[in-house]
């Protein structure tokens, strides 16, 4: 019933007619309150921003390097913590500020969750099965649940052995090829993420189920997350035949859809075989699938749950555990002082110990702890977070922020914020972690954790990969030494102009491990 009112039975006729035009009465001020309130909402400006051009809007403003910068000059010259961006005609507002990102990512999250259409990588390329993906609804709540049960604190625990497991063969491969650390590196995270998601034992970059998920995330790389593609400023197109002139994007999309299908549906099949067989190994694959009932007429969509979730996993945390891991590598080269502030501590604590850092040292090394802290808030890896998308009109200090608007949270901006981490946000610095005496992480220092995003899609897997960026940490330092090699390149660790004192630019392919020691390898 309209307003959910019920009248009682027993009124009588003319008390019924009167309580019914009370009502209606009272609907129909309601409703005209609620227009006028809605047409005052509509009139209301959007967010202040570069003007644009007709059509094609703030297409051409936008840098294609480095534009977290850009939107924070635009926020700073319009005065403004929220900016307005036309994009062919679709609504971008970027959040600059970390007060605006808890106002309206947190603590409004309940309309600010979803994420945008995305035709290119969800229906052309497959990845609609990538919960990270998809909007905000019973299908994502679903999922999250079941991944927030598989990544509490006290289950990332239990996949410590697993974590060690990959970490040790990570020493090892630098050890044998420290020039090839960036792949080495690249297998540590996939190999994890196979091995606790469905107990594969991968030992080589040739393992077939990862050369198959590599070439998902290719394609995932290649379809970015918005305006790659022309189809994702224009859906429409997307019925359009792969003959049509310029419809490149489905030719790239017929490509790679099989690839991407795969990467999620093998393993899992792989793994119900060995469950059939009695072989399969610990994993949460196994976990999951034994909790079903394959008699269950719901059983379909329950495994369908499971397979997306833990595809979501690879999907998710594979390249961002990378980079942060990589982002390691080029601070420690950069700033060998630092690096061997961080060795003497990892030394001290293992003293006469006789063996590798495990999680004995865990929470125990507080420099550690900012070094790791400093990794994850230097170069965020997403640095302008993964696009949530607004589900209804709202307002922001005085501003209209349209339904459908895609928000981005300037995490790089707000990294560097001096007013959160202190001056010279540049420099890769544990220390601003600290207290003064440089023994203890400072009371109330931030996280550092800009990178894993706001909110009610903050990263799941957070815990999990601030864990594995510690292990490797630790255990890196604690066996060889990091060190530029070669040519200085540019790009990598280009520094913005907000730097008074930049580091040497180099390129992280340019670093390269010396065993502790021992001479260059
Ligand atoms: C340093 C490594 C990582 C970084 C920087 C990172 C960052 C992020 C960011 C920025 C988001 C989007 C947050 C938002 O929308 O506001 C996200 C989502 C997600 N991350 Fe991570 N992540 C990392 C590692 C991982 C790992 C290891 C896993 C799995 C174990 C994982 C699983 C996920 C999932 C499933 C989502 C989608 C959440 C959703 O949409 O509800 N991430 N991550």
């Amino acid at each position: 019933m309209a307003f959910g009112i019920n009248i009682p039975g027993d009124l009588k006729l003319p008390e019924k007619t009167a309580t019914i035009a009370a009502l209606s009465i009272s609907g129909i001020a309601a409703a005209l309150t609620f227009k006028r309130l809605l047409d005052a909402k509509r009139r209301l400006p959007l967010p202040p921003g570069p003007p644009g051009l007709p059509i094609v809007g703030n297409v051409f403003d936008i840098p294609e390097e480095d534009f977290w910068w850009k939107y924070k000059e635009w926020g700073d010259q319009y005065g403004t913590d929220v900016i307005y961006l036309n994009i062919l005609g679709a609504d971008v507002v970027v959040i600059n500020t970390l007060a605006a990102c808890r106002e309206l990512l947190e603590k409004r999250s309940a309309i600010y969750s979803s994420r945008p259409e995305l035709p290119m990588m969800n229906d052309l390329i497959g990845f609609d099965w990538d919960f990270g993906f998809i909007p905000y609804g019973d299908e994502w709540k679903e999922r999250r649940k079941v991944f927030a049960q598989a990544f509490g604190p006290k289950e990332v625990e239990q996949l410590r052995p697993k974590l060690m497991k990959a970490v040790r063969r990570l020493l090892i491969q630098l050890l044998d090829e420290p020039e090839n650390f960036r792949e080495h590196i690249r297998l540590l995270s996939g190999a994890f993420i196979l091995d606790i998601s469905y107990g594969l034992e991968v030992e080589s970059h040739d393992d077939v189920f990862i050369t198959q998920a590599e070439r998902g995330m290719a394609a995932m790389a290649a379809a970015g997350t918005g305006i790659s593609y022309v189809v994702d400023l224009m859906p429409s197109l997307k019925v359009l035949p792969s003959w049509f002139p310029g419809v490149h994007f489905k030719k790239d999309a017929a490509a790679w859809r099989p690839h991407v299908l795969a990467m999620a549906r093998e393993p899992l099949k792989y793994v119900e075989d060995r469950l059939r067989s009695g072989e399969a190994r610990s994993c949460l694959a196994a976990k999951l699938l034994q909790e079903l009932d394959e008699d269950d007429e719901k059983y379909p969509e329950k495994r369908k749950v499971i397979h997306d979730v833990l595809a979501s996993i690879y999907a998710a945390g594979a390249d961002t555990t990378v980079s942060s891991v990589a982002t390691f590598f080029l601070a420690m080269a950069q700033n060998p002082n630092i690096q061997a502030k961080a060795q003497a501590v990892v030394d001290e604590a293992l003293a006469d110990q006789g063996r590798l850092p495990d999680f004995t040292e865990h929470k125990q090394l507080p420099y550690i702890e900012a070094v790791v802290r400093e990794i994850l808030r230097w170069r965020p890896v997403a640095p302008v977070g993964v696009p949530h998308a607004l589900t209804e009109d709202d307002v922001y200090n005085g501003y209209r922020i349209p339904a459908g608007a895609t928000v981005l949270s300037n995490c790089y901006a707000i990294a560097h914020d001096p007013e959160i981490y202190g001056p010279n946000t540049h420099l890769f610095d544990p220390a601003r972690f600290m207290n003064p005496e440089q023994t203890e992480i400072r009371q109330g220092a931030p996280m550092g954790y800009e990178t894993f995003g706001y909110g009610r899609r903050i990263c799941p897997g957070l815990v999990s990969a601030v864990e594995t960026v510690w292990l490797v940490v630790i255990s890196v330092l604690s066996a060889f030494d990091i060190k530029m090699e070669g040519k200085v390149g540019e790009g990598f660790g280009k520094y913005s102009k907000w730097d008074v004192d930049p580091p040497t630019p180099i390129h992280s392919e340019d670093c390269s491990t010396v065993e502790r020691g021992g001479g260059a390898r």
